[in-house]
C-alpha cells in the first residue's frame, strides 16, 4: 500500500536557526517558511535528492505539536510521511485492521496541496505516521 518516503519531519525550537543549519552547514536547498493555520504549524522544506525534510514549529493556539516541543525543548524527529495512491482506500484498510486514524478521519489538504491523514504513533511502534496521496 505505501510507496515512497515523502518526508521526515523534525520539530525545531527556532525555524530560522533550523533553516540556517540545513542551508549553510549541511548545504541543502531550503524553502522559505510557510504558515499552515489549518495544521497549526509553520513549515520549512529541505529538498534532498531522494526525499524531503520538513522542519516544523507551532503556529497559533492549540497546535498539535505544542506538547511535543514542550517535552522535547531542543526539538526532535516528529513523523514520517509515506505516499499512497488512494488515501481513502488506505484509510479504510487501516481502520479495518484496527489502526487509529487521528482527527475526524477525513483527509486535510497538506503542505503540498495534497490530501493527508495521520495515524496514531502507538499503533506504529512509537512513530507518528502521515499518509499523503500523490
Ligand atoms: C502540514 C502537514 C504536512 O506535512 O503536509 C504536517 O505534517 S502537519 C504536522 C502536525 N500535525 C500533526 O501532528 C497532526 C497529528 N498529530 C496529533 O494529532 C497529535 O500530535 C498526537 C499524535 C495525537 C499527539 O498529541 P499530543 O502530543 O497532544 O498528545 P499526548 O501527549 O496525549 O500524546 C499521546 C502519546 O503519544 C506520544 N506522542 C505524541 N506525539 C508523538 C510523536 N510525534 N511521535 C511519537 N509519539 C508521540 C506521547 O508521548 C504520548 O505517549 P505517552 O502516553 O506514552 O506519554
Ligand atoms: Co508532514
Amino acid at each position: 500500500m505505501i510507496g515512497r518516503l515523502n518526508h521526515v519531519a523534525i520539530v525545531v525550537p527556532d525555524l530560522e536557526e533550523g533553516a540556517r543549519v540545513y542551508r549553510s552547514t549541511l548545504g541543502a536547498k531550503v524553502s522559505e517558511a510557510v504558515d499552515l493555520p489549518d495544521h497549526g504549524v509553520t513549515t520549512v522544506f529541505v529538498e534532498l535528492p531522494n526525499t524531503k525534510i520538513e522542519l516544523l514549529h507551532p503556529h497559533g493556539e492549540g497546535s498539535p505539536i505544542a506538547k511535543f516541543l514542550e517535552s522535547n525543548p531542543s526539538g526532535g524527529m516528529h513523523h514520517v510521511c509515506y505516499e499512497v495512491d488512494d488515501i481513502i482506500a488506505a484509510r479504510d484498510k487501516l481502520e479495518s485492521d484496527g489502526m487509529r486514524v487521528l482527527g475526524d478521519g477525513e483527509p486535510k489538504i497538506g503542505a503540498h496541496g495534497k490530501p493527508v491523514l495521520f495515524l496514531h504513533p502507538k499503533d506504529f511502534m512509537g512513530t507518528l505516521v502521515e499518509l499523503e496521496q500523490v
